[in-house]
């Protein structure tokens, strides 16, 4: 399968101003990276560098501090997220773009099959076709039968872990950005997502995603982009006013 660029990272930057207590925290520093269709690119390097903060500045949860983000639609046409309106990024959010974060959303007494058949609920797929195929990839994930009918509010990190990738490859987005994807599974688990991945580059899915364990980066990753080591010590706000 032909690969395309679909997301062309470009001197991402993104410091946080702690105003209260006048310092600014660097993250991302300078960024380059590029995500194709059908691949994965692999963000790695040591815990700080701002790999969570470029995912979330391309998601939008964080706004750039500078730099651009282009990203070509299914349309065709190209994007600066950074500059994009809050409408598009809804828009982007609900039909092209998904993130599997570490964290799992979901509203009280929602039952997990149905946490995970939201994605495609949104676009219109009727109820029952859509947690079909939700239950489908909670098989898929090895969560157990029985948990599947209530609220994963009291499951364990690994299990919300599971419903959240669940949710996020059933929908089946262009682009997927995964943080740390297998970092609560068991080995069993981790197999079926990389099988899971696999199948995803099939069906020409471009993916970004952050990894801590090198020899799933060597096994799965087209590309690998490593961060630098964040720096030293954080500046007076004073400092660069
Ligand atoms: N909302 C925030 N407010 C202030 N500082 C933040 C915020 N989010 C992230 N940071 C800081 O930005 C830096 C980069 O964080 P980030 O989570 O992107 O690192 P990471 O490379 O993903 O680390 P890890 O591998 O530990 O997950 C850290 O120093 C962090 O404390």
């Amino acid at each position: 399968m032909k690969q395309q660029l679909v997301l062309s990272v470009e001197g991402y930057t993104k410091a946080f101003s702690l105003h209260e207590q006048g310092t600014v925290i660097p993250s991302a520093k300078d960024v380059d990276l590029q995500v194709y269709s059908a691949s994965l690119t692999a963000l790695v390097g040591p815990t700080g560098a701002g790999k969570s903060s470029i995912l979330k500045g391309i998601y939008r949860t964080y706004l750039a501090t500078s730099g651009q983000l282009f990203y070509t639609m299914q349309s065709g046409q190209q994007v600066d997220l950074v500059q994009a309106d809050e409408h598009l990024i809804l828009t982007l959010r609900r039909n092209e773009i998904g993130f599997v974060t570490q964290f799992l959303h979901f509203l009280p007494r929602q039952s997990t099959e149905l946490v995970v058949a939201q994605p495609l609920i949104q676009r219109g797929r009727p109820v029952e076709e859509a947690l079909a195929v939700a239950r489908d990839m909670l098989a898929a994930m090895n969560l157990p039968r029985r948990l599947w009918s209530i609220s994963p509010a009291t499951f364990s990190g690994g299990e919300k872990q599971r419903v959240n990738l669940a949710r996020g490859l059933v929908a089946r987005p262009r682009l997927l950005l995964l943080d740390e994807p297998t970092a609560s599974l068991d080995p069993i688990t981790c197999e079926r997502v990389i099988r899971q991945i696999e199948e995803l580059k099939k069906e020409g899915i471009a993916m970004l995603a952050i990894f801590h364990q090198p020899e799933l980066v060597k096994r799965i990753a087209d590309r690998v982009v490593e961060l630098e080591p964040p720096l030293n010590g954080q500046t007076q706000l004073e400092d660069i006013a």
